[in-house]
């Protein structure tokens, strides 16, 4: 049997415990008064800091909004954590407005993702919280408060907010640019606007570097041009360049060079700046609207040959007498001018002049240095058709017409854009072959016919130069005759 004396009774423990609590209370209320809130509040909070075990872990929180304004790193992460979205994501919201092209896809709120960064493991969550009401008796609902947590270990600290963040914000840059719809700028010469504006479309040319018939080593040239150019931010301010780059695309028409632009403009997500010269008349327009074109842009002045016979052009279509200018614009005096505007504002910029005639140009456009690459775009070649043929009547491999085709490409001139026309005529593959098989032997015909005209216009043109010179000399060697004539008989009278 044990001895039930020294066992306290429920009621004595209960009665125990009140006076420890009460005591206890006691205390708290006195250190209540004698230490003033913000006091105990600061002691309690070193003292939990202390006597917490210490994480290894980081977590950076990334709010909706900076003050007045919205949080940059968080629109990025919103987009950027769209392209992390794993198979254990159990809920996304999607939505689409009107002038989107794609659905928007985000996190819903709870949802966490794992993303790694350079062998770091990097833990996302995106948190919404009720705020706090400031007044509780404010009747207003309570707002929302967005964020997200990005967690990691605290090692990784500098590598993260030095190379991780700036990472996601650039990815997250060339998302949206990918999203957004690419736009054509063109001027409109209403002069309502006291000059020239410009006015912009979406530009949908459907136009890619796949597409596009094209000798392959070209291509590929171009394509790693424009790469590289876009990587060379650092090396262009290092060699103290500005940012730009020009090409010259020239050959006949209707060999591919607007599509070309298109290619590059699609390929680099840029937008087209279509500067149509015979619309601008004064010096002051020109840097205007220059100066109104926006970073990454392709500057295109297409058929430049013709553009350039712009001196002393008087215009007075329409308009008042006294508004009437006379425009001086040469393609120097434009090329410094671009230069000059270029090296000042602007990074990113590329600029195309086309023509049909290279040989007619300025020489102060082909000078080195000016126009960055020379881009010939010819005559369709069989690897030029076999391109075509893919695109456009789905043929990857061989064809039993193939072989006829390209005999007859390698000695008639037939654009990409005749073959391209050709090729479309017909959903049966065979019947668009034969279609563009009777066009080649129809160009070839000409061409012989056009080769025998020229050599009959070749020989032609040497008999009449050499009867001109046999004529040119003649009557020279009477001139001398007839002076020396009159010399003579100028001295028979004296
Ligand atoms: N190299 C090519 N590859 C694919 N399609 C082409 C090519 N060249 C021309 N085409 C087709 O022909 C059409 C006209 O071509 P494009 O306008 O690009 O020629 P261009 O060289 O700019 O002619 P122009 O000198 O008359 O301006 C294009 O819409 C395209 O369908
Ligand atoms: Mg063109």
């Amino acid at each position: 049997m044990f001895p039930t004396r020294d066992i306290p009774s429920p009621s004595s423990l209960f009665s125990a415990y009140a006076s420890m609590a009460a005591s206890m209370m006691l205390v708290r209320s006195m250190a209540n008064e004698i230490i003033p809130q913000p006091v105990r509040g600061f002691l309690l909070s070193t003292l939990r800091y202390y006597f917490k075990p210490h994480s290894d872990r980081l977590t950076l929180i990334i709010e909706e909004n900076c003050g007045m304004s919205r949080n940059q790193v968080y629109d990025a992460a919103e987009v950027y954590l769209c392209t992390k979205i794993s198979p254990n994501t159990e809920r996304l919201k999607i939505s689409k407005s009107p002038k989107e092209k794609n659905l928007m896809i985000r996190l819903e709120k709870g949802e966490k993702l794992i993303d790694l960064y350079d062998g770091v493991e990097l833990k996302w969550r995106f948190v919404c919280a009720e705020s706090e009401k400031s007044n509780p008796n404010d009747s207003q609902p309570r707002s929302e408060k967005r964020f997200f947590e990005l967690t990691f270990l605290k090692k990784h600290k500098e590598q993260i907010l030095n190379t991780y963040v700036p990472f996601f914000l650039e990815r997250a840059k060339a998302i949206k640019d990918e999203e957004r719809d690419l736009k054509m700028y063109t001027l409109n010469s209403s002069y309502a606007y006291h000059g020239v504006k410009w006015e912009s479309i979406n530009l949908e040319h459907p136009a890619t570097f796949e597409t596009l018939a094209m000798d392959p080593e070209l291509k590929n040239s171009v394509i790693e041009d424009l790469d590289r150019f876009v990587k060379r931010k650092e090396f262009y301010k290092r060699v103290g360049r500005a940012w730009k780059r020009g090409y010259l695309l020239y050959g006949p028409p209707g060999t591919g060079k607007s599509s070309l632009i298109a290619a590059m403009a699609n390929h680099l997500r840029f937008d087209v700046y279509d500067l149509q010269l015979a619309n601008i008349l004064r010096d002051s327009d020109l840097r205007k609207l220059l100066l109104a074109t926006a970073n990454r842009s392709i500057l295109v002045i297409e058929d430049i040959d013709c553009s350039v016979e712009l001196q002393d052009r008087r215009r007075v279509d329409g308009r008042k007498q006294s508004d009437v200018q006379l425009v001086q614009l040469t393609l120097s005096g434009l090329l410094n001018f671009i230069d000059g505007l270029w090296s000042s504002c602007g990074d990113e910029r590329i600029i195309v002049f086309t023509t049909n005639h290279k040989e007619r140009l300025d020489p102060a456009l082909l000078r080195p240095g000016r126009m960055d690459m020379h881009i010939h775009m010819s005559y369709c070649t069989s690897h030029g058709f076999k391109q075509l043929a893919n695109t456009y009547l789905g043929i990857r491999g061989h064809h039993s017409l193939f072989s006829e085709i390209e005999g007859y490409l390698e000695n008639t001139h037939v654009t990409p854009a005749q073959v391209a026309e050709e090729l479309m005529k017909s959903d049966n593959a065979d019947v668009a072959l034969q279609g563009l098989i009777k066009l080649l032997k129809r160009k070839n015909i000409e061409g012989d016919d056009a080769a025998a005209d020229a050599a009959a216009d070749q020989k032609n043109a040497g008999i009449q130069k050499a009867k001109r010179q046999k004529l040119e000399n003649k009557p020279r060697k009477s001139t001398r005759n007839t002076r020396a004539k009159s010399v003579i008989r100028r001295r028979k009278c004296l």
